[in-house]
């Protein structure tokens, strides 16, 4: 792989650094319930989140064949659900940690952003203990659109003074890898988190790895893997 130079990585949330699947099928389980409706399986939640709440809301509600013109009472119900329990059925990945210390000790600036409300967000990267790492934190309601929309990472970049080519993605979905790709931000991809039921492999990435200290990166500043 070519040397790369970097001055900053912009790291996704759910199903990068923290595995947040126990989470989601919690809060979909008592908003549907509290709707009347029936629940949802783990598989259906683990291929359908990754493109914010208001797509899993909606998804969910097709797929239990509730009216639409329930989403707002969904949707504030699974506000209420997520901020209640947010982080109880959640865990950071083996290797998170390490991997953030090692790309903050290349000197690395570190941008979380993710598809998931901030107001979830950064709760949830206090109470696992994650929030020192990064300067910037934003969520799929930071922005007028969500990745795979460039604009946030774009907008990430600009918060952050770094160039796009400069700056490098780590997720877990194609989400973050096209968004990656038009911004111009070359893109890092994890194997274990969710991504639509897709193999993530067969998605293009500088590489993809088991674990994020496996995120190669020497103290020059230059990325090989
Ligand atoms: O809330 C979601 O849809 C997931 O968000 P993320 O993978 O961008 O962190
Ligand atoms: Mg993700």
């Amino acid at each position: 792989m070519s040397s790369l130079s970097l001055q900053a990585a912009i790291v996704d949330l759910d199903g990068t650094m923290v595995d947040t699947l126990g989470d989601f099928v919690a809060v979909l389980r008592l908003t549907l319930t509290e709707l009347g409706l029936p629940v949802v399986d783990r598989a259906f939640v683990e291929h359908t989140v990754g493109k914010g709440s208001e797509h899993l809301i909606r998804t969910t509600l097709a797929h239990v064949g509730g009216d639409a013109a329930l989403y707002d009472a969904a949707w504030s119900a699974y506000q209420r659900h997520y901020l209640a329990l947010n982080g109880q059925y959640a865990d950071v990945y083996p290797g998170v940690v390490e991997g953030l210390q090692r790309l903050r000790d290349a000197g690395l600036r570190l941008a979380c952003l993710t598809n998931k409300p901030v107001a979830f967000a950064r709760p949830l990267l206090a109470s696992k203990g994650l929030d020192g790492f990064f300067e910037v934190v934003f969520g799929g309601d930071s922005f007028a659109r969500k990745k795979p929309d460039p604009l946030p990472l774009l907008e990430t970049c600009k918060a952050l003074g770094t160039p796009p080519a400069q700056t490098l993605m780590i997720g877990d979905s194609s989400n973050d890898a096209e968004a990656a790709r038009a911004a111009g931000c070359p893109v890092v991809l994890v194997t274990y988190g969710y991504n639509h039921g897709e193999p993530i492999r067969a998605v293009p990435a500088l590489a993809h790895v088991d674990r994020l200290d496996q995120v190669q990166w020497p103290r020059s500043g230059v990325f090989s893997g």
